[in-house]
């Protein structure tokens, strides 16, 4: 799969290709469902999919923090949708200039001069352009007009309810992983590389292995029974906060993991963490000690969870 990043770097061999565009955050099973019917329109117009994304996410620019939790980043996005057999990913650096661009603007020069989309599927109610001035209706009429095609995507559903990424947050929101796997189509998981903490977890007795969490906004948050990937064959349980560690005065969220019966230097590793279960919340303690103390309680508990027997 090829990343073009930016208008910029679309080149003249770029041209002619069935297109969608959004955010796809979690490229949940709504999202697979649009790339199987658009991989077979190009399959038989012998012309590439093209998924054109923002980055950041468009709300991540209008509302900062108080945009909506993030469940995929850019790479994770990546790696799904390469999966599911997208050609070309076209992520567009969403900022100021790029939101003042006229909906007219946005078809001319991009879509058609750019782009020379052939076949162009989104749901009927996409906005674009300044002021969301764009809707579907117009797409439709500058297709008539430049000679391609515009089609509304079915809606996937589960059980009755349309799959959003929306969906999926209020699934995590209540700490339900179950129904988040079941919407997504995979595990929801955190992935990263393992940075140097403040090798305070070592001498409390749980060395932990930290992955920053530079989203603004996680979709979840406290203390969890996890299982961690990309170190072997084997995902690896373990237990992981997320958080700012009020205890000790953490000013940013980050992600911390203590993998149970695994001693291993992680600096520098990619992992994935995938959440299984919910522990408890985040508390501040009065001391290191009784964080200590509560720790090697979540350790029990996620050992339990996991069917381990606790060494005595
Ligand atoms: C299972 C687990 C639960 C944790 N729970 C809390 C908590 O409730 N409150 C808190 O302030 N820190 C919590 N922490 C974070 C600890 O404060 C942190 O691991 C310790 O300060 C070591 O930090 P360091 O790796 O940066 O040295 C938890 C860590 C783990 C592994
Ligand atoms: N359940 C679904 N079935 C079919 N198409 C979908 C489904 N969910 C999203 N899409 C389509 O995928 C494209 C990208 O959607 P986008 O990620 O912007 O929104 P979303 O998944 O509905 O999330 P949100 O909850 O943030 O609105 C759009 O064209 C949208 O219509």
């Amino acid at each position: 799969m090829k990343l073009i990043r930016g208008i910029y770097n679309l080149k003249e061999q770029h041209r002619g290709c069935v297109l969608t565009i959004g955010n796809f955050d979690g490229v949940h099973r709504g999202h697979q469902a649009l790339m199987t019917e658009l991989i077979a329109e190009g399959r038989k117009r012998n012309l590439p999919v093209v998924v054109m994304l923002f980055e950041p996410q468009p709300l991540e620019l209008f509302a900062g923090d108080k945009a909506p939790a993030r469940l995929t980043r850019l790479r994770e996005k990546l790696r799904y949708l390469e999966q599911a057999g997208v050609d070309t990913v076209l992520c567009m650096r969403f900022d100021r200039r790029f939101a003042a661009h006229s909906a007219q603007c946005f078809i001319s020069d991009l879509l058609v001069e750019k782009l020379n989309v052939k076949f162009l599927a989104v749901g009927d109610d996409f906005r674009f352009g300044a002021g969301r001035q764009g809707d579907f209706l117009l797409l439709q009429k500058a297709g008539a007009e430049y000679g391609f095609e515009v089609i509304s995507t079915q809606t996937y559903c589960n059980d009755g309810k349309r799959i959003s990424s929306t969906a999926v947050r209020q699934a995590l929101a209540q700490d339900d992983f179950a129904q988040a796997q079941l919407l997504l189509g995979h595990p929801f998981s955190i992935s990263g590389r393992v940075v140097h903490g403040d090798a305070l977890g070592r001498t409390i007795g749980f060395p932990t292995a930290n992955l920053p969490l530079r989203r603004t906004v996680t979709p979840v948050k406290g203390v969890f029974a996890v299982e961690v990937l990309g170190l072997g064959e084997q995902p690896i349980p373990g237990v992981a906060n997320i958080g700012t560690r009020p205890t000790v005065k953490g000013l940013r969220q980050q992600l911390e993991v203590h993998l149970l019966d695994t001693h291993m230097n992680l600096y520098g590793r990619h992992i994935e963490v995938v959440l299984k279960q919910k522990i408890r919340d985040e508390q501040r303690f009065a001391s290191l000690d009784a964080l200590k103390e509560q720790i090697a309680k979540d350790v029990v508990t996620a050992r339990q969870f996991f069917g381990l027997q606790t060494p005595v």
